[in-house]
């Protein structure tokens, strides 16, 4: 039988006193990418720590590759690879001396070890740095160090925890295409604050917020929710409100001043192209358009309040 690479059901976690996780339900079951996206506190370290059998929780079941993670912690943790947030690296250990102990610490046979750190350090691309202290790699080459643990027991689920938080911005596209590279053959859930990182990389998207999740889907159902809805539009030669509605898809229009309007609309992706269509047809002389974005905030704001409305019906 085929079972999800990882399933949670019913997570929760409480630590003394307050609940930083309630109800967490999460499944994979095929390659590629998930992203954990919440803000700080929002229990995404958590909900890693306890998937990886690194925390125990208080409340609810993890499966990997259909192993109950507490019932038999060896067999599962086998088959998952975890980078924490803060990498548990030992500097004044060389990157082949690092990876040899990690190897042994994930009881692989010892006739493999070494075929698997080459596989590592070359997918994470650090083969040149076998014989370096990790004390003497910049802060994206330990990253990739600590990619490479998490990946040298060929793990079916890697779970990395913000990977590029702190690194500079060119770091971070590497890192980044790292984390594509490795998710080629296996499942890969990271965490993280930024919703752009998540739209770039991520199949799917499970957002967190209070320790509850607030959306988990594809990334395109996510992309078509916060789609924008209205657009501000500066015109030398604005026409009457009327012929605005003229526009397929346009439903209804603000006067923000006089060469200024917004205009809102059903979502549709081409909406940009029907405007200056009109715009060059008409002689409305446009100078500037303007799609609304939504914040991450408010996305998160609005997904909530959702939540919450869809858990008031559920219970009348
Ligand atoms: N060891 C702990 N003891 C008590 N409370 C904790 C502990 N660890 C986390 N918390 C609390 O649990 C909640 C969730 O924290 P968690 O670290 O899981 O969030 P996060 O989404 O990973 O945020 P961040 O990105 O800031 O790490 C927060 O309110 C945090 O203060």
């Amino acid at each position: 039988m085929n079972h999800p690479i990882l399933k949670i059901e019913h997570l929760s976690h409480r630590y003394s006193a307050s609940w930083a996780i309630r109800d967490i339900y999460l499944e994979i079951s095929q390659t590629g990418i998930v992203g954990l996206l919440g803000s700080n506190g929002a229990g995404k370290s958590t909900t890693m720590n306890i998937m990886c059998g690194v925390l125990n929780q208080t409340e609810g079941k993890v499966f990997i590759d259909g192993i109950d993670l507490s019932k038999d912690p060896e067999s599962a943790k086998k088959r998952i690879g975890f980078l924490p947030q803060t990498p548990p690296l030992y500097l004044d250990l060389t990157v082949d001396e690092y990876l040899r102990h990690c190897a042994h610490f994930r009881l692989m046979d010892s006739a493999i070890i070494p075929a698997a750190m080459e596989e590592a350090k070359e997918r994470c691309g650090i083969a040149h740095f076998s014989n370096r202290l990790i004390r003497n790699l910049s802060g994206g080459y330990r990253q990739r160090v600590g990619i490479a643990q998490a990946i040298i027991h060929r793990p079916k689920l890697v779970v990395l925890d913000e990977p590029t938080n702190g690194l500079d911005p060119n770091q971070i596209v590497e890192v980044r295409a790292l984390i594509k590279e490795i998710a080629k053959d296996r499942a890969v859930i990271f965490s993280s604050h930024i919703l752009s990182e998540v739209q770039l990389l991520c199949q799917e998207i499970t957002m967190i917020e209070d320790g509850k999740i607030v959306f988990a889907d594809s990334m395109e159902a996510f992309n078509n929710y916060v789609m924008p809805h209205s657009a501000q539009v500066t015109m030398a030669n604005p026409p009457s409100p009327g012929e605005f509605l003229t526009i397929p898809g346009v439903t209804s229009l603000e006067e923000l001043t006089e060469t200024t309007k917004r205009i809102f609309f059903n979502g549709s992706p081409d909406i940009t192209e029907l405007i200056i269509e009109a715009g060059v047809r008409n002689g409305w002389r446009i100078r500037e358009i303007h799609l609304d974005k939504t914040s991450i905030d408010e996305i998160f704001a609005q997904l909530s309040n959702k939540k919450k409305k869809l858990t008031n019906e559920n219970s009348i």
